[in-house]
């Protein structure tokens, strides 16, 4: 289709010809990638004879000065935005820059093509060794296929899932090299430095192409060959595998440049959690009950959903959960269960999970400890029989400093005290039912806390939503006995009319018995002088 618009969009024109052509052989050709005026004849002409195979263009003989016009083009893009693009700066196929890869080069310029074909015979040559990662979090069956495969070539620099990854990261670097490009640079414009963690810093960015808004998600060292590697594969394996959910933020690219892992992320507008409650605090307020268990519900909901993939977060807390202010209509989305259809998400705020540097496998956990501060006390024992909850416990602490606790320990006795069911003094009174609910998720024994699951269904996280949705429900009902009332009335009025049809019609007028028809009493009387403000006596209705 590119081909289509790049070519004029018509093949009354132009077509693709599959046959024989050559290289780009005249230096003395223009070799700017912008000018592809002078690009596309110049395959088609200089070198007939060669024996690879591209699809070139030929152009129709009347026309064959259309394409040094841009202006010509039947393109629905603008020329001018088109060539921005710089989407096909060359005619050539990956096949054709193969094949010129392998014959001599007559031009002593370095071009954009002989970049291309640089890059392609590096490809070419990688292609041959396992250059693909098995990701560990995909399900068992497609992990026991590419299992046997990565077995079968296992090397001692595999890690341990049997990856290439430095491997992946060096063909990605040469690539990036051959072109001297950054990918980064290139696609996205920085706009600033939105918040600095562990494994790197963190940048909002808008994508040139789309004009969109993303995270970007840069490692702050060296990564190739450190341990900080399987922290950033980890994350890239967790969200391809976690795919879209309105509770986790979302993931769109990542790459490796100049040694550094980059992964392109969903932006949120309203910052991380920890944030809020920064600035909640600066204001001197709280988050009031209601919010904490808009909080709790909608961390859970996204934690249900990493859970029932078979994985664990391993990081929950304020700074890696990240908000989203803007009203999104795909709350309710994923064809979840029913609890899920929080489509009145409390003040338009969205909660998404973010970070997934920890997540590791339920069944075959490779635990990375995340932030002492919310660790649960079995995982520091080394217990890992309950993982899930670990995320709960974290969560529980997590809506515990929302709610206004003190900054949490990161040793000593109270953070034992924590671990033993001991709640924080809090500067709010909460109600007793979302207070033991709290206690709940804290609890030392893992089994005794309640899952994300239960947790999305639980009453006291519900009633909010349930006392929203009842009170819309009371004023839906309302409004239909209202216009059930009023359609009663003026049936009655209607019958009344067919009755006495003599007090219904002016002098002058026809009677039905005159005109064969009857009465059209509710052209005459329904609605037109009834009085829509009066009360018909049904008890307990108000709008
Ligand atoms: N998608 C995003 N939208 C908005 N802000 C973000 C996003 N991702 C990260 N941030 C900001 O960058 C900070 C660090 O991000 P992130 O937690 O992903 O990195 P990290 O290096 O793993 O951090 P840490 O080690 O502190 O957990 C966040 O606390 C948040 O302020
Ligand atoms: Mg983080």
């Amino acid at each position: 289709r590119l081909w289509d618009i790049y070519c004029g969009g018509g093949s009354q024109h132009q077509q693709l010809d599959f046959s024989s052509c050559g290289e780009e052989a005249s230096s003395s050709s223009d070799n700017s990638s912008d000018d592809f005026a002078s690009k596309i004849p110049s395959t088609r002409i200089r070198s007939p004879s060669s024996a690879c195979t591209t699809p070139r263009v030929q152009r129709h003989p009347s026309r064959s000065n259309a394409l040094s016009s841009p202006l010509q083009c039947t393109s629905p893009i603008p020329y001018a935005s088109w060539r921005k693009l710089r989407l096909c700066d060359s005619p050539s196929t990956p096949k054709s820059l193969l094949c010129k890869s392998s014959q001599p080069c007559s031009s002593t310029k370095i071009s954009h093509h002989q970049k291309s074909l640089r890059f392609i015979s590096v490809a070419a040559k990688l292609i041959h060794a396992p250059s693909v990662n098995v990701n560990p979090f995909t399900p068992d069956t497609a992990h026991r296929n590419s299992e046997q495969q990565w077995k079968n070539s296992s090397r001692s620099d595999d890690d341990e899932y049997g990856n290439r990854s430095l491997r992946l990261f060096i063909w990605q670097r040469r690539a990036v090299q051959t072109f001297m490009l950054s990918r980064y640079e290139s696609e996205f414009l920085e706009l600033e430095c939105i918040g600095v963690g562990e494994f790197g810093a963190v940048y909002k960015c808008v994508k040139r192409l789309d004009g969109c808004l993303y995270a970007i998600k840069r490692s702050r060292r060296p990564l190739a060959g450190s341990a900080n590697e399987q922290l950033a594969l980890k994350e890239v394996y967790a969200h391809a595998v976690l795919g879209h959910h309105p509770h986790v933020v979302r993931y769109y690219s990542a790459w490796a440049e100049d040694d550094h892992m980059i992964i392109q992320n969903e932006y949120c507008d309203g910052g991380s959690l920890s944030d809020a409650i920064v600035k909640k605090d600066v204001q001197g307020e709280l988050f009031a009950e209601a919010e904490l268990k808009d909080l709790l519900l909608q961390v859970s909901m996204g934690l249900k959903y990493i859970h029932s993939s078979g994985l664990v977060h391993m990081d929950i807390k304020p700074s890696n959960i990240f908000i989203c202010q803007r009203v999104s209509t795909s709350v309710s989305g994923n064809g979840e269960s029913e609890e899920e259809d929080d489509e009145s998400t409390s003040a338009g705020v969205i909660y998404k999970i973010g970070d997934l540097g920890h997540v590791t496998s339920i069944n075959s956990p490779q635990v990375e400890e995340g932030d002492s501060r919310f660790l649960a006390s079995e995982v520091l024992h080394e217990d890992y029989s309950h993982l899930p909850k670990a995320d709960i416990f974290a969560l529980g602490l997590t809506v515990l400093l929302a709610a206004g606790a003190a900054p949490l320990p990161q040793n000593g006795d109270e953070w034992h005290s924590l671990r033993e069911g001991q709640l924080p003094k809090l500067p709010q009174e909460l109600s007793a039912p979302f207070r033991g609910l709290l206690q709940l998720l804290l609890d030392p024994d893992p089994t005794k806390r309640p899952s994300a699951r239960e947790l999305c269904k639980h009453t006291v996280l519900r009633e909010e939503r349930s006392g929203r949705l009842a009170a819309q429900l009371r004023r839906e009902l309302n409004v239909e006995k209202f216009r059930s009332a009023m359609l009663e009335r003026e049936l009655q009025e209607a019958r009344q009319a067919a009755l006495s049809p003599m007090q219904n019609f002016p002098l002058g007028r026809k009677l039905p018995a005159e005109t064969g028809s009857v009465p059209r009493a509710g052209r005459m009387l329904v609605g037109r002088k009834a009085a829509r403000s009066m009360s018909f006596g049904c008890p307990g209705y108000e709008v």
